[in-house]
């Protein structure tokens, strides 16, 4: 998917919503577990809860590998079941990979070419060869680590040299590696005021701002500071959305938990000029 098309479903759907699938089968509900596959089951129900909500879903894949070759299938079955019944969304593969050339080649071909992913996270801990790789295929995506939503991001981000943060250097460095056409940046909305300074670099790239929801993050704050003309952003919530009830009306609670942060997002955009 290119950047024009990513707009033209953020307008169409009045959203920027990432719905982030972190499916713990100790968290689902119970009556699911009788099931086969119990996290593909609980995913697609999610899905065709939120569909029409969202622009993106974003599975981390620790809680896919976590469960060994079954988990790996889980994933493929949501992602080819997204795929299939709704190509309109974006897919992110929350992954935070990374290495030296040949071994992130590797990565790139797992999560772009084996599997349907219209995107991957990348940490640029390891430079130019280590991102490079994931930017050879056509429309597909690196979102690159810039400031995290954790407490830990204050360990190394913001380590100053001069007049620069480090996380400031990866935002302008990296676009010597890529585009606005190719590359987004993960920006936590817990540190929704350095929106302001990010958008001084990066002003037309689109940013991944996990951290609404559960980690207390606020979508005013984000769009405030961090929204463009068009638009620029993908907010994720998962926990606040997939576990907002445990009971077998669980999609239903899903989706009225996205609606409301559509809603929301409707009216920041308008307010904006961007519908
Ligand atoms: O800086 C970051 C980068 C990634 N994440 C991931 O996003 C989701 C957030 O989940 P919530 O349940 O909405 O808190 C999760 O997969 C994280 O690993 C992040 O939170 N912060």
């Amino acid at each position: 998917m290119n950047y024009q098309a990513l707009f033209e479903q953020i307008k169409l759907k009045k959203s920027f919503l990432c719905v982030g699938l972190d499916t713990d089968e100790k968290k689902i509900p119970e009556h699911l577990l009788k099931e086969e596959d119990p996290i593909f089951e609980f995913n697609k129900a999610i899905v065709d809860a939120t569909a029409h909500l969202v622009v993106a879903y974003k599975p981390n894949i620790a809680f896919y590998e976590c469960k060994g070759a079954k988990g790996w299938l889980s994933l493929e079955k949501t992602v080819c079941y997204i795929k299939e019944n709704y190509p309109e969304v974006f897919l992110i593969a929350d992954a935070k990979r990374g290495d030296i050339g040949n071994t992130s080649k590797m990565y790139a071909s797992a999560f772009l070419e084996n599997m349907p992913f219209d995107s991957i996270t990348v940490a640029p801990y390891m430079g130019e060869d280590s991102v490079t790789p994931f930017l050879s295929y056509k429309d597909k995506w690196v979102i690159l680590l810039a400031l995290t939503s954790n407490k830990g991001a204050f360990d190394f981000q913001f380590f100053q040299e001069g007049e620069q943060k480090l996380f400031e250097k990866v935002l302008e460095k990296s676009q010597e590696w890529g585009s606005q056409d190719n590359m987004m940046y993960v920006v936590g909305a817990t540190k929704a005021e350095m929106l302001s300074d990010i958008r001084k670099i990066a002003p037309n790239h689109f940013l991944l701002v996990p951290g609404v929801g559960a980690q207390g993050g606020s979508l005013q704050e984000v769009a405030k500071y961090g929204m463009n003309d068009h638009c620029g952003l993908l907010v994720n919530s998962s926990r606040g959305i997939i576990y907002a009830d445990s009971t077998p009306k669980f999609a239903e609670v899903a989706r009225e938990k996205a609606l409301e942060l559509q809603e929301e997002m409707a009216d920041l955009m308008d307010a904006k000029g961007i519908l």
